[in-house]
């Protein structure tokens, strides 16, 4: 139900051609069946007009079957862009938090793995619609042919569907279970590309991971969908069984019981027959309309948490906001559950004002939560309490998306994009060349239009193009986490004495998270954290010793 929901969102006009065309196609192929069998059972011989129907209808088959097919690729791959494009969208509408706790593996499961079954199932779409067409019209055939018998091919057809489903059920819940073992079976993807040179540099680490990990979530998989193919093959051969039955209750116990003329059994026997292979397609579609099921299940519950977790729509983006008088977090916290020790991690109640062209040093030990910090100062996290001010006005949750806009940074997980966009109309090239020769990137990197000529660099490097990007950006603050620890000694020394008091000179704000306190002079203000709480100078110089 959910599929043609789904189908009828997308379009129902493509729908109601598909059905209107697989109907006809049914139809004509019941129309030709009914023909063969006057032909054959006919005592005296065919006439070319029957010869010249038999053709037209052959024809009409053809072409309705063709144009259903075309409708129906129409309709399914609208189906599946709209479906990828609307998950994506609301992945990134998604809060950062909502999308951390799912894990990146389960997201690409639901992208790859679970639009994909719905594709799969949405193949078969046209096939089945004709099929259930003539398998329709084969009966309403037969309903003409002898109303007699009728009841007892209903009465098995009631029959085969009720043993049907029933291990049908089963089938269900193994692909509910087969479903969550892909999830797992991707995060053991991800260890191999992501690992891949910790598992090089240890055989021992590796086979126990293809061992113990890998091998036990395949097999169960294996196990689960070995389960459910055979489930579906033996309700198959149950019906196909059940066919031979019915031939074999026609033809040796309805004459004996009620008056049924012997044409029409053998037209009964004659359509039956030719119905066991679109009876077989049909449930042949079954366990791809399961697996799609679960898929659409698992793509909507996806939709549903991250609509929930939405943050409130974005006032619209009128003009990215170029300037601030001061940014304020105001007793803003946020917190982790650890879980397996079932306490939280808590960064803050956090005080703090910046202002425009000072130079802010966030400091601590690992894990103290400096990340964290940044990431609710540039409201990437929405605070848990406590409020961010903008201005002196307090920042309302659908102004969040509008406040980041203040920001330029690079985190030491940044994400190096192969072109710059975004950035205007303008071809970024003569704008970035400067920054480019600055960040001694000239000589390897060159601009083709906004595209990157190259990011395959060394980390430091990519780092020097990440900032690149921030400094094309040119967003009043900017914020760098570890961005230093990459670099060479004289580059460092060009990063912390030469770029950072630029940028302050250029009215910019910059947050720099540092390890390096060999450079701690630089700073303005140092705020050190500790336990995710804050020491230091949380309130901003007056802007004129900032500037100074
Ligand atoms: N996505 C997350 N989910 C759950 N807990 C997290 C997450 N990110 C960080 N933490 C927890 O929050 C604490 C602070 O992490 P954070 O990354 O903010 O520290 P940091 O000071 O930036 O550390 P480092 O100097 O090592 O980068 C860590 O102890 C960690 O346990």
């Amino acid at each position: 139900m959910k599929l043609v929901r789904l189908l009828l969102s997308a379009s129902s006009r493509g729908v109601a051609l598909a059905v209107l065309f697989g109907l006809l196609s049914g139809a004509s192929l019941t129309a030709l069946l009914s023909l063969i069998i006057r032909a054959v059972g006919g005592q005296g011989g065919t006439t070319p007009r029957e010869g010249w129907t038999f053709a037209a209808v052959g024809l009409l088959a053809l072409l309705t079957r063709v144009a259903s097919q075309m409708v129906s690729h129409r309709l399914q791959y609208g189906v599946i862009t709209q479906l990828r494009m609307r998950l994506c969208r609301q992945l990134m509408l998604a809060p950062l938090r909502a999308l951390e706790e799912r894990g990146s593996h389960r997201l690409l499961a639901v992208l790859t793995e679970d639009v994909a079954a719905v594709n799969m199932t949405l193949v078969m779409l046209p096939t089945l619609i004709i099929n259930v067409f003539i398998v329709v019209g084969s009966l309403v055939y037969l309903s003409f042919l002898s109303g007699w018998v009728m009841p007892w091919l209903v009465g098995f057809i009631v029959l085969g569907y009720l043993t049907y489903q029933m291990p049908t059920m089963r089938a269900l819940a193994l692909a509910m279970k087969s479903r969550h073992l892909h999830d797992s079976l991707y995060e053991h993807f991800r260890a191999i590309t992501e690992g891949i040179k910790e598992f090089k540099l240890h055989d021992r680490r590796r086979d126990a991971f293809l061992e113990e990990e890998l091998l036990q979530t395949a097999s169960s998989l294996k196990v689960a969908q070995t389960r459910t193919s055979d489930i579906f093959a033996a309700a198959a051969s149950w019906g196909l069984f059940l066919f031979f039955v019915f031939i074999g209750t026609l033809l040796f116990v309805v004459p004996h019981v009620t008056s049924v003329s012997h044409e029409a059994v053998v037209g009964y026997t004659l359509v039956i027959l030719y119905l066991q292979q679109p009876l077989q397609n049909i449930m042949d579609c079954t366990p791809n309309l399961n697996r799609g099921t679960v898929a659409l299940n698992q793509i909507e519950a996806l939709g549903v948490s991250l609509m929930q977790a939405h943050e409130p729509a974005s006032t619209p983006l009128l003009a990215e906001p170029r300037s601030f008088t001061s940014v304020e977090l105001v007793g803003v916290t946020h917190s982790y559950l650890r879980e397996r020790e079932d306490s939280h991690f808590t960064v803050g109640p956090v005080d703090l004002t910046l202002v425009p062209g000072e130079i802010v040093f966030l400091v601590g030990g690992n894990g103290s939560g400096k990340t964290t910090l940044a990431k609710v100062m540039t409201g990437l996290y929405a605070p848990e309490s406590g409020e961010l001010r903008l201005n002196g006005e307090k920042v309302a949750p659908e102004a969040l998306g509008r406040y980041r806009q203040l920001f330029g940074a690079v985190f030491s997980d940044f994400y190096l994009f192969e072109r710059l966009m975004g950035l205007g109309d303008e071809p970024p090239g003569p704008r970035a060349k400067p920054y480019l020769d600055k960040l001694q990137l000239s000589h390897k990197v060159t601009l083709e239009g906004d595209r990157l000529s190259t990011t395959r660099l060394s980390q430091g490097q990519r780092k020097r193009l990440a900032l690149l990007t921030a400094y094309l950006e040119d967003r009043p603050i900017y914020l760098f986490d570890e961005w230093a620890a990459d670099q060479d000694p004289e580059f460092k020394e060009v990063f912390y004495r030469q770029l950072l008091p630029e940028l302050k000179q250029r009215g910019k704000t910059v947050i720099v998270i540092s390890h390096d306190d060999a450079y701690f002079s630089v700073a303005d203000r140092l705020l050190r954290l500790q336990d995710g709480q804050l020491l230091g100078a949380s309130q901003a110089l007056s802007p004129r010793k900032a500037a100074s």
